[in-house]
């Protein structure tokens, strides 16, 4: 079955991360940038963790992950099994299933409701690769080597399209017309202009083609 591709606002939603080392520690960093409000319930955490715990930025239970223990927290929108014991994942990730969250095993693919794909973000534009659990060392590569290919005007030039966005809505109607002008002017052109860093130039050609869609139309 495929897997459902989507971006989630976490902002001020809870989640619970089960276990206290490196693979938690990445998983936590990921929820509290997206403004989750994350506990974390392991009887000891790394370093980084538990910086963030004697900041007040995460809530930690000091205690084993345990369908017992689960059911005394408050209901979490995601569950993060990330523990390395697998029986213990397995046992807190069914209690969770039957609250109905989604979780995360970060020791067993086949018991996931979702995976966290390798992200690589410039402002708001954010490219993530998956491999549906095959490779999560593929995904991360492959993410390094767009960065790579990228380049880096990608978040400046999503920025002042948000704004020509806007313009083109109060001027072009229907949403049939605004397609065809985003298609157009979303050209190879333009595209090459950005990856050169000529942000001012493909915004005057979009302006431009902005001014003629509108006398044509
Ligand atoms: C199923 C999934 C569930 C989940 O955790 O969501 C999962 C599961 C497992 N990962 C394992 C290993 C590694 N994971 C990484 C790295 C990442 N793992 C991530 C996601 C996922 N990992 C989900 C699938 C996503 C997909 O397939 O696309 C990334 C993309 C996102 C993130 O975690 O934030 C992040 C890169 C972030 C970045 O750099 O951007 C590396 C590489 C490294 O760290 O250098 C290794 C070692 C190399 C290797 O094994 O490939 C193991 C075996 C552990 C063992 O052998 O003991 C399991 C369990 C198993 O497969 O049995
Ligand atoms: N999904 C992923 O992205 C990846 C998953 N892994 C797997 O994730 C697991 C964890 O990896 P690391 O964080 O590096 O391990 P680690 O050894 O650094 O940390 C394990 C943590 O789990 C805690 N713990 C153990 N039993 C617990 C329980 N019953 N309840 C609560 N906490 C418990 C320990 O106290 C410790 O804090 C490993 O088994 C590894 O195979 C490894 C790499 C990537």
């Amino acid at each position: 079955m495929d897997m459902y591709p989507i971006d989630l606002r976490l902002e001020g939603r809870a989640a619970l991360v089960a276990g206290g080392g490196a693979v938690a520690h990445r998983k936590v960093a990921g929820l509290l940038a997206a403004g989750a409000a994350v506990t974390v319930v392991a009887p000891e955490l790394v370093p980084p963790l538990a910086a963030l715990a004697a900041d007040g930025r995460i809530t930690w239970l000091a205690r084993l992950a345990t369908a017992e223990v689960f059911a005394s927290l408050p209901r979490a929108l995601l569950v993060f099994c990330a523990t390395d014991n697998r029986a213990a994942n397995a046992a807190f990730g069914k209690a969770a299933k039957e609250a109905g969250a989604l979780v995360n095993d970060a020791t067993t693919p086949g018991l996931c409701d979702f995976f966290l794909p390798a992200a690589l973000r410039d402002g708001d534009l954010l490219v993530t690769v998956s491999t549906g659990g095959a490779s999560p060392a593929l995904a991360r590569t492959l993410k390094k080597r767009l960065a790579a290919r990228l380049g880096a005007s990608w978040g400046d030039w999503l920025e002042r399209l948000a704004g020509l966005r806007e313009e083109a809505k109060e001027r072009i109607e229907g949403s049939a017309g605004r397609e065809t002008f985003w298609r157009a002017a979303l050209s190879e052109h333009i595209l090459n202009l950005v990856e050169e860093d000529r942000l001012d130039e493909a915004e005057a050609e979009i302006r431009h083609a902005l001014d003629c869609f509108g006398t044509e139309s």
